[in-house]
């Protein structure tokens, strides 16, 4: 199984005051060394962390694997994606005033939209994948639309308030990643995943990707990044016993 680190939440903590520290950049290549499979950020359209211009460091300076490219499907963020060349990019749905992202991308919704949308990344040899909700719907809309891969939030499971709460939404999970894959689709998932609630998603064998961020972020505070990126993907793969 492959992890996928977010670097959003350091230049959360630099645009706080507005300056040069801590660099994302510094951070993705830390991650890297540390057996990070992939570089994930989000280019938000309000630019709250990630800028342009440390996308633009971020393609010349990671060149070992991957680069994961999050954003809204707008047009302003078609051209710096076709500008940037990300080796993947995954449309996310945005609302300004939320805290984080809420939910999946409505693919149903905005089938006529997305279809011609993806069909420019593709052409640029970037591929493309879809945030969702763990629904069959969605799942089906992704495959009208052409993508190779969806990433399903795991947001309602990483906050679910009780144990029984918690294990309906992975069954949902469990059931959405089989779905998917059985359509042949790759199947991610991550959000709101964390050092206690992340194996039993890992363990879902039809996953083959995680994307984690904030909580690795949060606790390289008191470890360093490079021994949250390790304990992270030791968890992982341990959960898949591929360890
Ligand atoms: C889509 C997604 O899940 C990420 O972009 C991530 O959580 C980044 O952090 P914020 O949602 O806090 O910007
Ligand atoms: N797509 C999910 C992601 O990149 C990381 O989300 P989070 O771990 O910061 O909640």
């Amino acid at each position: 199984m492959r992890l996928g680190v977010n670097i959003d939440h350091i230049a959360t903590v630099r645009e706080a005051r507005k300056t040069y520290e801590p660099d994302p950049v510094k951070g993705a290549l830390i991650a890297q060394d540390a057996g990070a499979d992939q570089i994930t950020f989000h280019l938000r359209e309000d630019r709250r962390h990630i800028q342009d211009e440390d996308v633009l460091r971020l393609r010349c300076t990671i060149k070992r694997i991957p680069l994961n490219m999050e954003m809204a499907p707008t047009e302003e963020m078609k051209k710096i994606a076709i500008d940037v060349k990300p080796e993947r990019v995954t449309l996310v749905p945005e609302k300004r005033e939320e805290v984080t992202t809420e939910g999946g991308l409505d693919v149903v919704s905005m089938k006529d939209y997305l279809e011609k949308y993806i069909k420019e990344l593709r052409k640029n040899n970037i591929s493309v994948a879809l945030f969702i909700d763990p629904e069959e719907d969605q799942i089906d809309a992704s495959l009208q639309v052409g993508v190779d891969a969806v990433e399903l939030h795991t947001g309602e499971y990483a906050n679910a308030s009780t144990d029984i709460k918690r294990k309906k939404e992975l069954e949902r999970l469990k059931k959405a990643a089989k779905y998917a894959k059985e359509k042949g689709l790759d199947v991610f998932a991550g959000h709101g995943l964390t050092y206690t609630n992340v194996q039993p998603v890992a363990s879902i064998m039809e996953i083959e990707e995680l994307n984690i961020g904030h909580s690795i972020i949060a606790n390289s505070i008191f470890w360093g990044l490079e021994e949250a990126v390790r304990k992270m993907k030791k968890l992982i793969l341990e959960a898949r016993r591929e360890l």
